[in-house]
């Protein structure tokens, strides 16, 4: 079996500077992978290269076995890859229904139609509405999205993100910003969005990614130093020094 998503030997330059240094990673199907690693490691720039927003200068991205680097965001998106975009994917003057049902409508293919078929409405109406009970937020349906409250904001922007039937998410620090009852929220809405999808997620909060990951990968530098499952990574003595100190210790 393909893995989920797949680098070989990815490297990024702007300019002079060499951000990421040759990075190979698998990430197998169904499998909650988070990659840590010190401010300015080249986090964030691997994100966008694996959604797309940026191209690698060299090396290869695969989703499912098909290579993808090279191609528009929408293009990987439809190809289910989904990156959550922190709020920005959300509409404050829409209620949560309505939020989901755009991001809903999008995904089924529906675009400006005066004459689109309203069973098909109703499908996404069901879908919609389906979608909002897994992220928890049936009782907010109504409610404009830019009342809610942040974390609660958050959670919708996580079904905005799996409305178009990804397989394969990228949550990019997704308890930020949250106190602790939020957080424990967080992690437990990503552990049921997870199921039956593949997951990458950037996170700095360490009592969360040795929680949630099955595999973690450190970047320091451009480089993965160390890719291996939370026991092993707590005990690898490089990425101690590199990078987690005292926080994650035995
Ligand atoms: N468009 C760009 N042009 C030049 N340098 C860039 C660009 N984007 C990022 N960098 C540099 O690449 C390095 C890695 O940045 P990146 O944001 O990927 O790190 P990060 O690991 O996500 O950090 P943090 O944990 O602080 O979010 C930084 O030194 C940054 O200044």
């Amino acid at each position: 079996m393909n893995p989920a998503l797949e680098l070989t030997g990815l490297t990024k330059a702007f300019g002079l500077a060499q951000i990421i240094r040759g990075v190979s990673l698998e990430v197998a199907a169904g499998e909650r992978h988070a990659i840590i690693g010190p401010n300015g490691a080249g986090k964030s720039t691997l994100f966008h290269l694996i959604s797309g927003r940026i191209r690698p200068t060299s090396g290869e991205i695969r989703l499912d076995g098909r290579r993808i680097d090279g191609l528009e965001p929408f293009e990987i998106y439809r190809r289910g890859l989904a990156r959550s975009f922190q709020i920005t994917n959300v509409f404050p003057k829409l209620t949560v229904f309505e939020n989901l049902r755009c991001a809903t409508l999008w995904s089924l293919g529906y675009r400006y139609d005066f004459w689109r078929p309203v069973e098909r409405l109703r499908d996404a109406r069901e879908k919609t509405d389906r979608l909002m009970e897994e992220i928890g937020l049936g009782p907010r349906r109504n409610v404009l999205a830019g009342v809610l409250s942040y974390a609660e904001q958050r959670a919708l922007e996580i079904g905005v993100t799996i409305a178009g039937g990804a397989k394969v998410i990228l949550l990019d620090e997704p308890t930020a910003g949250m106190n602790a009852a939020e957080s424990a929220h967080a992690v437990a809405l990503i552990r049921k969005v997870a199921a039956g999808r593949t997951l990458i997620m950037v996170e700095h909060d360490m009592g969360i990614v040795f929680d949630l990951a099955d595999r973690i990968s450190v970047l320091v530098y451009g480089r993965i130093v160390a890719s291996d499952t939370p026991e092993r990574i707590r005990a690898n003595a490089e990425v101690q020094e590199a990078y987690l100190g005292q926080a994650a210790g035995p």
